[in-house]
C-alpha cells in the first residue's frame, strides 16, 4: 500500500475549499458535466479533510481479543447473563481468525443455545467445530457428547409437538383460534427439520418464499399477469395485462443489491438477512453469514473487493452509509468486480454515465446484466447542486476506499495519486451514477416482531434493498398492492382487484391515510422528484380519522337496493371478530371481504382502509415474522 504518494502529493494541494464554495461551482456545472467531474472535484478535499488524517491499515482480526471475549463470555454464561454471554460470543467469532479458537468460540456459543433451546442452531455449530476437526481431541470428544445431548431433545421436540397438536385439537372450537393455534404448530414443525449432520442449514424455516403462479416470459420474477409499459411523464411503470384477483402473487424476487443495517450485523446475515444465532464470520472481515452458501453467494457476486475494503478498521469507524454500500455492490456486480470496465468505458453508450439507453422491452429481463443496471432511473437532471456535491463525496470516498485497496493497480493505471487517470474519473462518475439511482430505487426491508409480552407489535427495518422488477413501479398514495418480506425476497400481492389496463402502485412510504396531503406531496417532490396525481391527491381525501365509518354513509358504486346488507353486516361481524393471527382461513376471508368492499364503495371509506391494514398485518405473518415467546432473539 503506497500510502506516501498521498502525504507528498497532500501537501501540494490546494487550501480546502468551503463548502458553499463548492455547492457554488456545482451551480453552475450541467448535469452531464456534474456527473463527469463531480468526484474529480471533491476528491482532493474528501481525502485531505475526511479520510487521511486517520486511515491507517488495521486488520480487524485478532486472536488475542478473541480470547478476550470468549474469557468473558465464560464468565457471563456462568454468571446467568446469556444475552450478554451471548454478545461476548459473537465479538470473539467476529473477531476471530479463521483458526482452532473460532471453532472453540462456535462449540461455546453452541452450549449457550442448547441452555437456550435453540438446538438447531446448536447442533449446526457443533456440525461446525466436528467438520473441521481443528480442535484438541478433549474439545472434540466434548462436542460429540454435546451432539448425542442436542439430537435427544430434537426428538423430544418433535413428539412433544404431535402431543400438542392432538390436544389443541380436541380442545379448540372457534375455527380462527384453531387455525391460528395450528399455523404456530406448523412453523414449529418446520423449524424442527433437520438432519444430523446439517451444516449449511436454511434457517428461514418458517414459511417458504411463495410461487408464481403464471410465469411471465419476459419479466422471470413476475406473474404472466402484468408488463412493464412507459409514458411520457412517469417513464417505465407496471401494468395489468390481465384482470387480477385480491391476493393474487405479483412479483417474488430477490433483491439487485442489498445492505443490511449496521445494528443488525451480529443478528442477521449480511447476505440474505435472515435472523439467525448460529452465524459465521468471513474469514477477512467482520461480514457475518448465516452459512457457508451465503457467505460463497457474496464473494461470488461482490463481497471480494468489499472484504478488502472492511479490512480497514479505520474504514469501519469513518462508516460506509448503507446508500455507499448498495452503490459498490451495484459498481462491482455490474462491472462484474471491474472486469468490463475498460470495455465500458470504450463503449459509445456505456462510456458516458448520463447516456440513456432503455429498458428493452421485447426480450428476457436478466437484472445483473450491466444494461439494466445502467438504465436504473436516476434524475440527474433534476438534482440540485448541494445534493450534487453530497453524492460527490459519498462516491469520493468510494473510489478512494477502491483505490487504497489497490482496485486500480490490478487494472493497470496509474498509482495512487490525488489527480485522477481517466479509469478512476470515470469508476468515479459511476459510482456517483449508482448513488443517484440508489436513491431513487431501494425500498427499506421490514421484520415484524410480535412482541406479545409488551402487548405490542413491531415493524423493524433491518436494511435496504434495489428489486429487480418493483423497481419499475409507480408510486400512488392509495396503492392497490401490499408487499411483505421473506429474509430479503419482497413477495407483492394485489391488496384489491385490478382491472385489466390498470397500473400496479407500490407506496414510496407515505400514504393518504396518515400523511397530509402537503407533507406528501412534499417529500415526493424532494425525494422523488414528481408531483403525485393519484386519486387520493387530486381529490384531496381526508385522513383515516375524518373518513366515512357508517355503512349508511358510504357511496355505492352501484343502486343500493341491488346491495345485499344483510351479507355486508354478517361479514362487517366476522371481520370485527376475527383474531389478528395469520391462518389460511382469515387471509382468504379478508381477501373476499376486500374485493367486495373494493367493487361496492367508493373510495376513500374507513372500511376498505382497515381491511388493507389487515391484509398487510396478517401477510406480515407470513414472512419476516418472530415471536418472542416462542422464538430465541437477540438485540443488543
Ligand atoms: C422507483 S422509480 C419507478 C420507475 C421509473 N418510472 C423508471 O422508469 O425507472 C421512481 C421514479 O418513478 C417516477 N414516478 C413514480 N411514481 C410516479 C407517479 N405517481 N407520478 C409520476 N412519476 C412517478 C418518478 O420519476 C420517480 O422518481
Amino acid at each position: 500500500m503506497a500510502s506516501t504518494s498521498y502525504v507528498s502529493s497532500l501537501e501540494s494541494s490546494p487550501e480546502h475549499r468551503s463548502y458553499y464554495e463548492s455547492v457554488l461551482y456545482f451551480s453552475t456545472l450541467t448535469p452531464v458535466n456534474r456527473m463527469l467531474k463531480g468526484v474529480s472535484y471533491v476528491y482532493s478535499d474528501v481525502i485531505q479533510h475526511h479520510i487521511y488524517p486517520t486511515f491507517t491499515e488495521d486488520i480487524i482480526k485478532n486472536t488475542r481479543q478473541a480470547i478476550y471475549y470468549r474469557t468473558r463470555f465464560n464468565k457471563l454464561r456462568v454468571g446467568g447473563k446469556p444475552v450478554k454471554a451471548m454478545k461476548n460470543i459473537l465479538l470473539s467469532i467476529n473477531v476471530c481468525p479463521d483458526n482452532s479458537h473460532l471453532d472453540i468460540a462456535i462449540g461455546n456459543r453452541s452450549v449457550l443455545l442448547y441452555t437456550l433451546n435453540d438446538y438447531i442452531s446448536a447442533l449446526v455449530d457443533v456440525n461446525r467445530v466436528l467438520k473441521n476437526k481443528r480442535c484438541s481431541k478433549h474439545f472434540l470428544l466434548q462436542m460429540e457428547k454435546q451432539k448425542s445431548k442436542i439430537v435427544t431433545k430434537l426428538n423430544q421436540q418433535l413428539q412433544q409437538n404431535a402431543i400438542l397438536k392432538k390436544r389443541q385439537y380436541k380442545t379448540l372450537t372457534d375455527p380462527d383460534t384453531y387455525n391460528a393455534v395450528m399455523y404456530r404448530i406448523k412453523q414449529n414443525k418446520r423449524k424442527l427439520k433437520y438432519s444430523d449432520d446439517d451444516v449449511n442449514v436454511n434457517f428461514d424455516r418458517r414459511i417458504p418464499v411463495p410461487f408464481i403462479y403464471y410465469e411471465n416470459n419476459f419479466l422471470p420474477n413476475a406473474s404472466a399477469k402484468i408488463k412493464i409499459s412507459k409514458n411520457q411523464i412517469k417513464n417505465r411503470y407496471i401494468e395489468a395485462k390481465e384482470n387480477v384477483d385480491t391476493g393474487e402473487i405479483l412479483i417474488v424476487e430477490k433483491p439487485l443489491v442489498s445492505a443490511l443495517y449496521s445494528e443488525h450485523s451480529i443478528t442477521h446475515c449480511s447476505n440474505c438477512f435472515v435472523r439467525c444465532t448460529s452465524l459465521i464470520p468471513c474469514s477477512e472481515c467482520s461480514t457475518m453469514y448465516c452459512s457457508e452458501a451465503c457467505y460463497d453467494e457474496a464473494r461470488s457476486r461482490y463481497h471480494n473487493t468489499e472484504c478488502r475494503i472492511f479490512q480497514f478498521k479505520k474504514t469501519h469507524k469513518l462508516s460506509i452509509t448503507n446508500l455507499q454500500l448498495m452503490a459498490l455492490r451495484l459498481f462491482l456486480i455490474g462491472t462484474e468486480d471491474g472486469t468490463l470496465l475498460k470495455h465500458l468505458m470504450s463503449d459509445k453508450v456505456y462510456g458516458n454515465p448520463c447516456s440513456n439507453k432503455d429498458f428493452n422491452f421485447e426480450s428476457v429481463y436478466v437484472p445483473e446484466d450491466y444494461f439494466n443496471i445502467h438504465n436504473l432511473e436516476d434524475h440527474y437532471e433534476n438534482v440540485n447542486a448541494e445534493e450534487w456535491h453530497n453524492f460527490s463525496e459519498e462516491a469520493a470516498f468510494l473510489l478512494f476506499c477502491l483505490k487504497k485497496i489497490s482496485f486500480f493497480n490490478v487494472l493497470q493505471t496509474e498509482k495512487d495519486a490525488v489527480t485522477l487517470t481517466r479509469l478512476e474519473e470515470y469508476v468515479g462518475s459511476l459510482l456517483l451514477k449508482f448513488l443517484l439511482c440508489v436513491s431513487v430505487n431501494s425500498h427499506e426491508v421490514i421484520e415484524f416482531m410480535d412482541l406479545r409480552g409488551n402487548n405490542n407489535s413491531k415493524e423493524l427495518p433491518i436494511g435496504s434493498a434495489v428489486y429487480p422488477t418493483l423497481r419499475f413501479a409507480s408510486h400512488s398514495c392509495c396503492q392497490n398492492t401490499v408487499r411483505y418480506f421473506h429474509r430479503n425476497y419482497v413477495v407483492v400481492r394485489a391488496s384489491r382487484p385490478i382491472s385489466v389496463g390498470e397500473e400496479i402502485f407500490d407506496n414510496y412510504g407515505h400514504s393518504y391515510v396518515n400523511s397530509t396531503l402537503k407533507l406528501r406531496q412534499k417529500y415526493l417532490e424532494e425525494t422523488y422528484f414528481f408531483k403525485c396525481q393519484c386519486i387520493a391527491c387530486i381529490e384531496k381525501w381526508p385522513l383515516l380519522e375524518d373518513l366515512p365509518f357508517n355503512f349508511a354513509e358510504a357511496v355505492c358504486l352501484k343502486p343500493r337496493e341491488e346491495i345485499n346488507m344483510g351479507q355486508i353486516k354478517e361479514w362487517s361481524e366476522m371481520y370485527r371478530k376475527m383474531t389478528l393471527a395469520y391462518s389460511d382461513q382469515a387471509i382468504c376471508f379478508c381477501y373476499t371481504y376486500a374485493s367486495f368492499l373494493y367493487k361496492t364503495f367508493k373510495k376513500p371509506f374507513r372500511e376498505h382502509t382497515a381491511v388493507d391494514f389487515t391484509i398487510q398485518l396478517l401477510l406480515s405473518y407470513r414472512g419476516n415474522y418472530y415471536d418472542y415467546q416462542t422464538d430465541v432473539l437477540f438485540n443488543f
